[in-house]
């Protein structure tokens, strides 16, 4: 499947995962997002036992999200195997919040785009996701395989381009 079959309208408008910069970009994110997370005093526990790979495996995750090529179900396992690595770790509101803060934080740091309509998109995705992430981290978790990875569209606030 071509990035261009995933998630793109017929009038040529641009994927989230190509407005953001794609692989490089997220990869980017991820890196400096969990250096930042290994330094948390709320969140480095948590992340205590973490794969070395797990940057570039969230960068997947979200590219797929955000309409780029399907690798993490391809390669990953998918959502029921990122739903599992959420199981039993009893995530807290304060620690799903600092998450949230920290990657909007390293969102400017790297330069990911300040457009109201790509932020507002972002923000959306992350704010419902980390809940799930929560959610899937308590008790009476929701089956794993309820759902396939999510895709994210511009909604209400499509990219503005000049002449668009
Ligand atoms: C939008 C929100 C989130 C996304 C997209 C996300 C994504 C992921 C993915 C894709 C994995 C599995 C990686 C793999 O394939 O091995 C994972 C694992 C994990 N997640 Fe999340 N997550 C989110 C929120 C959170 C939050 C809020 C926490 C805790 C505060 C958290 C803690 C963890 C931990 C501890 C692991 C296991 C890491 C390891 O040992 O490698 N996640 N997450």
């Amino acid at each position: 499947m071509t990035e261009q079959q995933v998630n793109e309208p017929a009038s040529g408008v641009p994927t989230i995962y190509q407005w953001m910069g794609g692989e490089k970009a997220l990869n980017r994110l991820t890196e400096v997002f969990y250096g930042h997370v290994m330094k948390d005093p709320l969140l480095a526990p948590v992340f205590a036992g973490m794969d070395e790979h797990h940057p570039r495996h969230v960068a997947m995750w979200l590219g797929e999200v955000f309409g780029g090529p399907a690798t993490y179900s391809a390669e990953r396992g998918g959502h029921p195997h990122m739903a599992r690595m959420h199981l039993g770790r009893g995530i807290t509101e304060a620690q799903r919040r600092r998450w949230v803060d920290l990657l909007q934080d390293t969102a400017d740091e790297v330069g990911l785009p300040t457009d109201p309509e790509f932020r507002a998109v972002f923000t959306y995705y992350i704010e419902w996701g980390t809940r799930m992430a929560l959610i899937y981290s308590g008790e009476n978790p929701p089956p794993l395989n309820a759902a396939d990875v999510p895709r994210w569209h511009w909604g209400q606030t499509p990219p503005w381009q000049p002449n668009g």
